[in-house]
């Protein structure tokens, strides 16, 4: 929003505030004008807090955007309701937030291609290259999904967006993520993954019809947890890093939305998600680049030269997941703000109930790539890393019919064809 409409947008605010407070008054006027006088004098501050653009506005200051970017307008408005139009029977109208990353985007295709209506939001924080999230959002916008670029701890722009559409379901995968990087950067965890939340859930709380809300866990909250495989009514109090501490936050959060305005929210525990145009700060990316690049790579060992496995899960599985979930998730049951009813609380595990050490996910890159890898064992460094991740999925199994198909060699192969053509155009670098 420019400085002026928020400058009129106050002054209508402050008259029907004033018509509120003041509603029989015969000092209505001229209340009303000291109240509007009061507030040009702050026109300076105010200038200064709404002159930035949207997405930076709320955004994190450790972080940077790669442009400003402003929404509203009647032309903004039509492309919302148009990507977001249902195009078959029975189909839902959901916000996908973290649309430009790697699951927001194979999410947001997969709805939009069954026919469902799907508006995506993302800030485009420079966390890994900008490029390769305006290369997901062409791809969207190719398929119709109009990306709104912002920020999910702007309220004003959540609430516009409800406003212009009702959506029935909001798909939630906007975070700050990465394990290690959470020691270089912990306000951005916090900012995205806990404030977010808040923001994202406290607008969904108050919208009319309340939306259903699916948002995205991590495998992570298990921690320190060793009875495997992770159940979902395993202890997760025992965070090993600030992602996975901010995670298991934003459940017992979810559970408080649920609990008092009668949202219905679900939270998917992912396992280690990788695929066709994945997360350049994951493993299996930066090996692939430097591995093709004849740089060495560093790959860690538990004590006493200990195996560190994950159960690698590949995205079209993860997608088939979040779409159950779309699907068999209950309606919110307030209204107003207020709670009419109890509401669908969930937890999901979505694995691939298979772990795989990391020593053999380079042996299938090696062999994909037809390059020999410079290995370096390492000692795990204390980062938050764990040791090893493995999925029980009864759970999915049973209320989602959640039935992971791909091996981590199917998958990579997958990834590999992909990551060679993406890079190979000439145009984009790898970093
Ligand atoms: O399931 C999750 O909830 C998380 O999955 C992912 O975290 P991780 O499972 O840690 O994936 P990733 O970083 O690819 O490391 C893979 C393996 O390589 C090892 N690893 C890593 C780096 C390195 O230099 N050497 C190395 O051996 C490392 O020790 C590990 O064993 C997501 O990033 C995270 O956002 C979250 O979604």
């Amino acid at each position: 929003m420019d400085s002026r409409r928020a400058l009129y947008v106050c002054l209508y605010r402050i008259f029907t505030i004033a018509d509120v407070a003041y509603p029989t008054s015969k000092h209505f006027p001229s209340q009303a004008f000291f109240l509007v006088f009061s507030l040009l004098g702050s026109y300076p501050y105010f200038f200064f807090l709404r002159s930035t653009p949207s997405s930076s506005s709320s955004s994190d200051p450790s972080r940077r955007f790669l442009r400003n970017a402003s929404w509203g307008g009647p032309a903004w408005e039509k492309r919302v309701r148009s990507s977001a139009r249902v195009r078959s029977r029975n189909g839902i109208t959901v916000l996908v937030t973290g649309a430009a990353g790697f699951v927001g985007t194979h999410v947001s295709a997969a709805l939009k291609r069954r026919g469902d209506g799907v508006l995506g939001l993302d800030n485009f924080n420079d966390y890994y290259e900008p490029t390769l999230k305006r290369a997901r959002q062409a791809l969207l916008e190719r398929s119709g999904v109009f990306v709104v670029e912002g920020d999910i701890n702007d309220g004003a722009l959540l609430r516009k967006l409800f406003d212009v559409v009702a959506f029935s379901h909001v798909m939630h995968l906007a975070a700050q993520a990465g394990v290690r990087y959470a020691m270089q950067n912990p306000s951005s965890y916090v900012h995205s993954n806990i404030a977010g939340l808040v923001n994202v859930l406290e607008v969904c709380k108050s919208a009319n019809p309340q939306p259903s809300v699916v948002w995205a866990s991590s495998s992570s909250v298990y921690g320190l947890n060793s009875k495997v495989p992770f159940s979902e009514r395993d202890r997760t109090d025992q965070p090993a890093s600030l992602y996975a501490a901010t995670k298991k936050a934003g459940e017992e959060i979810a559970h408080t939305y649920n609990h008092i305005y009668g949202l219905s929210i679900t939270g998917l525990r992912f396992f280690t998600v990788y695929g066709p145009w994945g997360r350049p700060d994951m493993a299996y990316f930066f090996f692939t680049k430097d591995i093709l690049k004849g740089k060495s790579i560093s790959i860690f060992e538990g004590p006493n030269h200990g195996t560190v496995a994950r159960d690698f899960t590949y995205i079209d599985d993860i997608v088939k997941g979040c779409l159950a979930s779309l699907d068999t998730a209950e309606k919110s049951t307030g209204s107003g703000g207020k709670k009419k009813g109890p509401a669908q609380l969930r937890v999901f595990n979505l694995g691939n109930t298979s772990p795989v050490p990391v020593t053999k996910l380079v042996s299938i890159l090696e062999r994909l790539l037809k390059v020999k890898a410079n290995r370096v064992m390492l000692k795990m460094p204390r980062n938050g890393d764990v040791q090893f991740t493995h999925a029980n999925i009864t759970l999915a199994q049973r209320e989602l019919g959640y039935k992971p198909s791909t091996d981590l060699q199917t998958g990579l192969k997958k990834f590999v064809r992909w990551y060679l053509s993406y890079y190979s155009s000439g145009k984009k670098s790898s970093g």
